[in-house]
């Protein structure tokens, strides 16, 4: 069995980038990959300005505590104001230009005002108050580049420097089927023996929030010939053929097989828990055009799918559009709770994190319990043959890590 790095690494290793790309409206950008560099033709913010509501003054002009400045003008954000004479104050508004001259603000808390006569209850500090232009952002500074997956504060900061549109890459296409006579959809007669098919919309929520527009192969009977013919169907017009269930052992299950018959399998099972069955390969394109396709065939179990959908498929789908750091960030925090019993696996045990920062484990780590995806913020990544103990450090990753980047 390959380690989690090992199968990340071969896969990795064989991802081509989706090619082409487009340009599209901020508002659209949402979850998109950057295609190219993006600079500044302002500065932000384009003037020197008032963070705080009060009065703009120039600082050598305040002596000493019993200083009186005239206030000769008032400024309100979107409205320059004037210059500023020696001696002088002016009312002014968070976000409004400074006039010409002034170079400190005291926030009106502190003012005494009587008629247009201003004394300070402090003395100031020389610039408080004031942003400076282009603390920010720079004229012709870089504000994103190249290969970010573009979240709502990269989509303000483009705004923010006047850009209307950006250039994205293309969507990678992914087709995607769930494996198993058992399954019916949400709607549909529950018959004995028969379970819904939750992963169908786990994945494809998953896929459509890595940027993947999704062709939906529905359900998929267990039929090696059946699994066999929506394979190549599915490699016709896609980047990735993801699949679940039907990949373990039993005769019953036909996805490595089907892609045996079809194309390649580049390697099964990784120790990882859960997921261990995971199989990756490739299935002849029909046209023989195009190059293969690659297919991911994830375990049916929907703690399986989902965990090895973060930790093998999200990768992938990122490094297909450009991203470049694929890593989900993760950090160092104490278990709350202990784990009796160690695993020949990687595990990735669900958890959440208490008051104190501390991970809590869910009480059942079966793969089939997709109630610890819900209850969980995180994933505690448990080295091969670990027990933990209450206090002992542990590796997390916020299932909120593997969505910023
Ligand atoms: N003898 C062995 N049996 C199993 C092994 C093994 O090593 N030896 N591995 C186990 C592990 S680990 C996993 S994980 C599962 C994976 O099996 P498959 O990928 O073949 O998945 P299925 O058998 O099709 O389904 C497993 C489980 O998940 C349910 N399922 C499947 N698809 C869906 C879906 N779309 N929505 C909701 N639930 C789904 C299915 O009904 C099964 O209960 O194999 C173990 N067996
Ligand atoms: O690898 Mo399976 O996902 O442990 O149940």
């Amino acid at each position: 069995m390959l380690t989690v790095d090992e199968a990340l690494a071969r896969l990795l290793e064989n991802i081509s980038p989706v090619n082409g790309t487009e340009t599209v409206s901020l508002l659209q950008a949402n979850g998109r990959v950057l295609a190219e560099n993006r600079y500044s033709d302002v500065a932000v913010p384009n003037t020197d300005n008032s963070a705080m509501d009060g009065y703009a003054f120039r600082f050598s002009d305040v002596t000493g505590p019993e200083t009186v400045l005239l206030i000769r003008q008032r400024i309100p954000a979107g409205h320059p104001g004037g210059g500023l004479g020696p001696g002088e104050a002016a009312r002014i508004f968070t976000g409004a230009p400074l006039p010409d001259g002034a170079d400190t603000v005291m926030r009106q808390e502190w003012c005494l005002v009587e008629g247009n006569r201003l004394k300070f209850e402090r003395l100031p500090v020389k610039g408080e108050s004031v942003r400076q232009a282009g603390e920010d952002v720079e004229k012709g500074d870089m504000v994103l580049s190249a290969g970010t997956r573009l979240q709502a504060g990269h989509i303000g900061i483009a705004a923010s420097v006047g850009l209307t549109h950006l250039p994205v890459v293309r969507k990678p296409k992914v087709a995607l089927m769930s494996t198993g006579d058992e399954l019916v959809l949400p709607g549909e007669s529950l018959l004995p023996g028969k379970i819904y098919n939750s992963n169908r919309y786990t994945l494809r929520t998953l896929l459509e929030d890595f940027g993947c527009e999704v062709s939906d192969f529905g359900i998929v009977p267990d039929d090696f010939q059946m699994t066999c013919s929506m394979l190549v169907d599915a490699a016709a017009g896609h980047d990735l053929i993801l699949t679940s269930g039907g990949v373990s052992v039993g005769e019953e299950d036909h996805v490595r097989a089907a892609i045996e018959a079809e194309g390649k399998v580049h390697f099964w099972r990784i120790a990882v828990k859960p997921g261990k069955p995971l199989v990756y390969g490739e299935i002849g394109c029909p046209s023989g055009i195009r190059r293969n396709v690659a297919i991911i065939g994830l375990p049916g179990n929907p703690v399986s799918s989902y965990v090895t959908f973060l930790l093998f498929v999200r990768p992938c789908i990122l490094r297909m559009q450009g991203v470049f750091d694929v890593m989900p960030k993760t950090v160092r925090v104490r278990a709350a709770s202990s784990h009796d019993r160690a695993d020949e696996r990687n595990e990735f045990l669900r958890a959440r994190l208490n008051e104190r920062g501390e991970a809590e484990l869910f009480d059942n780590q079966g793969s089939g319990v997709l109630s610890s995806v819900v209850w969980g913020d995180g994933l505690i990544d448990n080295p091969p043959g670990r027990t933990i103990n209450v206090g002992d450090w542990v590796k997390f990753i916020p299932f909120a890590g593997f969505f910023r980047s």
